[in-house]
């Protein structure tokens, strides 16, 4: 009679994350190992359960931990005033830095899995729905049924430029150490991981602590300049830090106009413990580190549609690159500024046009310049 309920239970958390031990099964249910075996030997029979999620190591997925965000944008139809109500155009679309990372990804034809947290509401079901549906895991993501999705809200002018945007992502405080902890599992069954600065500082810790021990290679993605203060002071065990010019500013603690101050703050990040580091310009293009210097590459030209997410597509093509083995910095950042141009020319914060061959297309003129 009390089996049925036990067995639901178990069966959540093993959809939950497929990784899970039977130990860790029966630490979480205050059940027997044996009895935590017969409920599975059960599910196995009844075909809910198909075997244990182990991976051949070409299949790892790169696992995203991060936001999954609800974005809107609001633009005006005329020029902008302030403290009136403004006339406006409004579109909603999935963003968040990690999972608009992870959708670039899985059209790269890349593994991918998102670790995030989601909430009850409608916004967080059209998110769940869309990365499945773009062949992104989600299912160790966190589900807080109480909750609001996150969102991102940006106002923009008649003329396209973002004039401020407000950041409602109460819900990532959740992705705390200890659920970090609880999908240790899958983490360690990834290829690569790639975290935004959604995440608490402490959970960030983790993810360095843990690479730092000779885990899976962890990239960092920078979110905005407020959310540095995420980033931990140590960062050993940092494979690839990614950030834009204003972000190493604030991390810097000043402004940092020329080449060479670029060049000082990424030796001092280094003294910090990462090993390397692309800094993200913009149009004009981005420093990746070469052993005590910077290489410079610069930006494709392209007619700019919509700038959102060219800095997620960069990123994740940079990810891709290193994810299939290819240490080379020069070849990720080609391969990240195609990815790039591709999205500012698409209306979209994921370009439809992405696939490897279109990545595939671009030239890395490495020793060249
Ligand atoms: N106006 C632009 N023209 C050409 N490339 C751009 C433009 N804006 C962004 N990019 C590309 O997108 C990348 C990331 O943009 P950037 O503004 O530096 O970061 P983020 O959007 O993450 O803050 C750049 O390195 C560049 O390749
Ligand atoms: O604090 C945050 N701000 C903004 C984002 C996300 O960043 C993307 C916009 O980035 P950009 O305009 O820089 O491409 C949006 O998808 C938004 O949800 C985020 O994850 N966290």
């Amino acid at each position: 009679m009390s089996e049925l309920p036990k067995k639901e239970q178990l069966y959540e958390l093993i959809r939950a994350n497929p990784f899970i031990s039977q130990q860790e099964l029966a630490d979480q249910m205050g059940l027997s190992r044996s009895a935590v075996a017969g409920h599975i030997a059960s599910l196995i029979r009844e075909r809910r359960l198909l075997g244990r999620a182990y991976v051949l190591p070409d299949e790892r997925p790169i696992l995203c931990i991060g936001a999954a965000n609800l974005d809107r944008k609001l633009r005006t139809l005329a020029p902008l005033q302030m403290g009136t109500s403004n006339p406006a155009g409004a579109s909603e679309t999935c963003g968040g830095v990690a999972r608009n990372i992870a959708e670039n990804l899985a059209r790269l034809g890349a593994p991918t899995a998102l670790l995030t947290a989601l909430g009850g509401d409608a916004a967080s079901q059209a998110l769940q729905a869309h990365a499945e549906a773009a062949g992104i895991d989600m299912s160790g993501s966190l589900k807080l049924h109480g909750m609001a999705s996150g969102t991102y809200t940006a106002v923009l002018d008649a003329g396209g430029e973002m004039v401020l945007a407000l950041a409602d992502m109460a819900l990532y405080e959740q992705l705390s150490p200890a659920f970090l902890a609880s999908r240790a599992p899958q983490r360690s069954a990834a290829a690569l991981v790639a975290a935004d600065l959604n995440l608490p500082l402490d959970s960030v810790a983790l993810l360095l602590a843990e690479a730092r021990s000779g885990g899976v290679p962890l990239v960092i993605v920078a979110v905005s300049q407020p959310k540095m203060a995420r980033l931990p002071l140590d960062l050993r065990g940092l494979q690839l830090l990614i950030l834009n010019r204003g972000e190493l500013e604030t991390r810097a603690g000043r402004a940092l106009p020329t080449e060479a101050d670029v060049r000082a703050a990424c030796l001092e990040l280094q003294s910090q413990g990462v090993q390397d580091i692309i800094v993200t310009c913009g149009a004009a293009g981005v420093y990746h580190t070469i052993p005590g210097d910077l290489h410079w590459m610069p930006a494709h030209e392209v007619d700019v549609v919509d700038v959102t997410g060219a800095g997620d597509a960069f990123a994740a093509a940079v990810c891709w690159s290193l994810a299939q083995g290819d240490a080379d910095l020069t070849q990720a950042c080609a391969r990240g500024l195609q990815a790039a141009a591709l999205t500012l020319q698409s209306p979209h914060t994921v370009s439809p046009a992405l696939s490897a061959d279109a990545i595939a297309s671009a030239v890395h003129h490495a020793g060249q310049e």
